[in-house]
């Protein structure tokens, strides 16, 4: 769970608000809101000018950044690719987290999560903007996150696209007791997905939800 008090970073204020653990939580808002700020103040990419967060009741003025961002993965707008093939774009998340090589079941698993219908040897240059997008949010899952912070996971996706793998997206964070905060552009993921909504305006998130899907 995260917590903010008196929280104040570029255009948001954040008097108080808690977003809870294990739970699907979608932010939602105007361009130039302060979507992304938020995002990046739980990944530790900003810090607040002023307040503080907490994160299981240690704050995150406490923790290690790097050992942080290995637990609270993000995956930004614009997909980060390195050289090489889809393999290589898959295992070097878990070498970046310190884990060992994901075997092939794993891998293929992750290309799955993410209707991503592309051979592990394939260069990852060659991929469409919509399925670089994918194979990074396949590198983020497979380093095994505690949270998943995602902006806009869906951008690049037509609907029916979008569709499955917000769904398997979701079944997999609720399997494996993921907390998925994401940035979302439209209101039917939002109401269709989280159990909690942020909506920020004129930047001040305020967290609707309280209901649950089961
Ligand atoms: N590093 C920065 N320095 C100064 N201003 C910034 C910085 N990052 C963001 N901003 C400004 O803060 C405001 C909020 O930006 P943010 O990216 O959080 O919005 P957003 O809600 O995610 O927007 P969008 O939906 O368009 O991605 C914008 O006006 C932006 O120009």
């Amino acid at each position: 769970m995260f917590r903010f008090h008196e929280v104040k970073a570029g255009v948001l204020r954040v008097p108080n608000l808690t977003i809870p653990a294990k739970a699907i939580t979608c932010i939602i808002g105007e361009s130039g809101s302060g979507k992304t700020t938020l995002l990046r103040l739980l990944n530790l990419l900003d810090s607040p000018e002023e307040g503080e967060i907490w994160f299981d009741g240690v704050s995150l003025n406490e923790v290690n950044p790097v050992e942080w961002r290995r637990k609270a993965v993000m995956v930004p707008q614009t997909p980060v690719m390195f050289k090489g093939t889809v393999e290589d774009n898959l295992q070097i998340g878990r070498f970046l987290a310190g884990q060992p090589s994901a075997n092939r079941e794993q891998l293929m698993e992750s290309l799955y999560l993410f209707h991503l219908d592309k051979e592990l040897s394939q260069a990852a240059d060659n991929l469409s903007g919509g399925e670089k997008q994918r194979l990074a949010l396949a590198r983020a899952v497979l380093m095994n996150p505690e949270v998943l912070l995602l902006d806009e996971p869906t951008s690049a996706l037509d609907e029916a696209t979008s569709d499955t793998l917000m769904q398997r997206l979701t079944a997999h964070s609720r399997r494996n007791g993921i907390m998925l905060v994401m940035i979302t552009h439209s209101r039917i993921i939002a109401d269709t997905y989280a159990d909690y909504i942020i909506e920020v305006k004129h930047g001040i998130p305020q967290i609707n939800g309280g209901f649950i899907h089961e």
